[in-house]
């Protein structure tokens, strides 16, 4: 996949910056009917058929503020790829209108040549979701939920009991396999749903902030099974705020602040000969003097 860089220079536009008539506005409103794709919207690239994703000029809005404005972004077949942007940045909206959570106002997803939002459901076969912040049923056991995501994808009960199991164990939840999920430490609950999405051995895995809450010994065991996944064919995209795991994880990585991709390609593509974290801080600004909270100190 070819790099997708901003110019360097002064002439780079700050994507905090009100948008400028004209500029990077939605296509020709008024807004057409939910899930359909107006002429003006139009990608100018047609989506990769050889991506597992291929965006194409996906906006999502909510009221007046542009949550994802206008991204393209291919993530190829089998690579780890990363997505790092500050809070608020629109990763959980781009991710969740790439997997049917949410759909897009404009613009489209391809899956691995297919377009998603006009079949949903056989879309979502192909695809492992750890979405951030949606309610589980938590008066499940552990053991309960992942065996329930199990057979809602119409899998075999010996093979869910087998593979239950084995994820429990893999995620060190073993022993708490008949306790109920709404007694669960976050990290626990973020495990118990990384489990929910990989029972059905999907192609493709999303997975929004899976370190956040979990443990280092959890965390390098989630590792090791998500890079055994991708060396096997799968294609991991996961959203993250840690840059040096990110660097030292994935082989692609998108920048996105304010709805936009900035940077997008191979990991040292994007860093550019820089740490991620630092290229990171120089495309997206931000950083604030702590001068303000004088009245912090305690001395
Ligand atoms: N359901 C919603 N209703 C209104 N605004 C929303 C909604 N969901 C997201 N937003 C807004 O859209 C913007 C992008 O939010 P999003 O959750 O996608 O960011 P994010 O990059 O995932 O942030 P974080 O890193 O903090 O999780 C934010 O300004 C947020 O307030």
């Amino acid at each position: 996949m070819s790099a997708h860089l901003p110019p360097e220079g002064p002439a780079r536009p700050n994507p905090f910056a009100p948008p400028q008539p004209g500029a990077a506005t939605p296509p020709a409103a008024p807004y057409p009917h939910p899930g359909t794709v107006p002429q003006a919207a139009a990608p100018q690239q047609p989506p990769d058929p050889s991506a597992a994703f291929s965006i194409r000029g996906l906006w999502k809005r909510f009221g007046d503020k542009a949550a994802v404005a206008g991204v393209d972004l291919d993530v190829p077949s089998g690579s780890f790829y990363g997505i790092v942007g500050p809070n608020g940045a629109g990763k959980t909206t781009m991710l969740s209108m790439a997997t049917g959570l949410l759909r897009p106002d404009f613009g489209t997803v391809s899956v691995h040549g297919g377009d998603f939002w006009s079949d949903p459901v056989a879309g979502k076969r192909s695809l492992g979701v750890l979405p951030d912040g949606v309610r589980l049923f938590d008066r499940l056991t552990g053991e309960q939920l992942i065996t329930y995501a199990g057979l809602l994808r119409g899998m075999d009960r010996a093979v869910v009991a087998e593979r239950t199991a084995d994820l429990l164990r893999a995620l060190d939840l073993a022993a708490d396999a008949k306790t109920f999920v709404v007694d669960y430490s976050a990290g626990m609950t973020k495990k118990v749903a990384l489990a929910s999405a990989l029972i059905h051995a999907p192609r493709i895995l999303v997975l929004d902030e899976p370190f956040e809450a979990v443990d280092p010994v959890s965390a390098a065991n989630i590792r090791d099974i998500l890079g055994e996944y991708v060396r096997s064919g799968g294609t991991v995209v996961v959203s993250s705020h840690v840059m040096d795991l990110v660097q030292r994880m994935c082989d692609h990585v998108a920048i996105i602040a304010a709805g936009r991709i900035l940077a997008a390609g191979t990991v040292d593509e994007v860093r550019a000969g820089q740490s991620l974290e630092d290229r990171f801080v120089a495309l997206v600004g931000g950083r604030q003097s702590a001068e303000g909270l004088s009245w912090l100190r305690s001395s």
